[in-house]
């Protein structure tokens, strides 16, 4: 499960989640950008930040934002360090294929574990056409279990599968011997992973949502309901009731507006 900040870390903690992904898609989710490039690795650790400090129990791992591990192996080290001991995550994540190996290596190497992930990896979506489902050809599902092998053999604790057609994700999962978390790539990985905000349906009603999304609540309802009801209870008077509000003892309160009649003059006067 992605998180993005405390509460949505503590929900996911609490509801048994093993895995909790900071995941850059909460630059659409939770800064309302248009894609995930604009996130900065300051943004995300700030981010991880607050959902390690809700996270007790599951495995946390952070999303490595675009420009933060492509320019060299000691560049990705050095975010990746940082991921852990400003972020206080457990894993980085990063997109991409073979050409990122000899990167997950030097960073595993130095105990830092490493998720990949392939297949719709949104960061390159402008050399993609787009978010489009990938590996849909005999050609490029091949080209994602090279890709598969090179970062299980750099050593890949698991692998994100993204938008891959579900019999390529189930064919490449079996051929593994890292287990595979699926989104949007069928019921045949090791196990799978949703944007929180997706899950919840805290969004509004209109908004894209890819096709492999299952609504499990709708949470902007819910929130908008509570909005509409406290603007009614304020507007008549029923919000603050008598238990939302402090005393004063009755000896207390006459000697004020005894003060305050003494001072009349004062205020009358303005
Ligand atoms: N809220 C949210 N949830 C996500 O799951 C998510 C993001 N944001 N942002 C980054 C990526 C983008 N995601 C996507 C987006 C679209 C498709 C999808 O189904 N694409 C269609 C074409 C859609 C179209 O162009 O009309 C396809 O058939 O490829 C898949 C994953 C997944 N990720
Ligand atoms: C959906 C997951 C895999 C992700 O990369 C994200 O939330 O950014
Ligand atoms: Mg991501």
């Amino acid at each position: 499960m992605t998180a993005h900040d405390f509460p949505s870390g503590l929900v996911a903690d609490e509801g048994g989640m093993d895995m909790i992904l900071v995941g850059d898609s909460l630059a659409m989710v939770a800064l309302g950008m248009k894609d995930t490039n604009q996130v900065k690795l300051d943004d995300i650790l700030h981010h991880c930040r607050a959902v390690s400090r809700g996270v007790r129990s599951a495995f946390t791992i952070g999303d490595l934002p675009m420009g933060s591990y492509e320019v060299s192996p000691e560049h990705a080290v050095s975010s990746s360090i940082r991921m852990i001991q400003d972020g206080r995550v457990e894993a980085v994540k990063l997109e991409g294929g073979i050409e990122l190996a000899p990167t997950i290596s030097r960073i595993t190497s130095i105990g830092i574990p490493v998720l990949g992930h392939i297949g719709l990896t949104p960061q390159r979506s402008h050399s993609l056409g787009g978010f489009r489902v990938q590996g849909r050809t005999a050609a490029s599902a091949s080209k994602l279990f090279t890709d598969a092998l090179a970062l299980q053999n750099a050593g890949c604790f698991s692998l994100v599968l993204e938008a891959v057609p579900a019999p390529v994700a189930e064919l490449i999962t079996e051929k593994l011997r890292i287990p595979t978390i699926g989104i949007g790539a069928g019921n045949g990985c090791s196990g799978q992973v949703l944007v929180q905000i997706d899950m919840l349906g805290n969004f509004p009603e209109g908004r894209f949502m890819p096709k492999f999304v299952k609504q499990y609540a709708n949470v902007f309802e819910e929130s908008k309901k509570a909005m509409k009801q406290y603007r009614e209870d304020v507007r008549s008077r029923a919000y603050p009731a008598k238990e939302h509000t402090y005393p004063i003892s009755p000896e207390e309160l006459k000697e004020f507006e005894e003060i305050l009649k003494k001072r009349s003059a004062e205020f009358e006067d303005e």
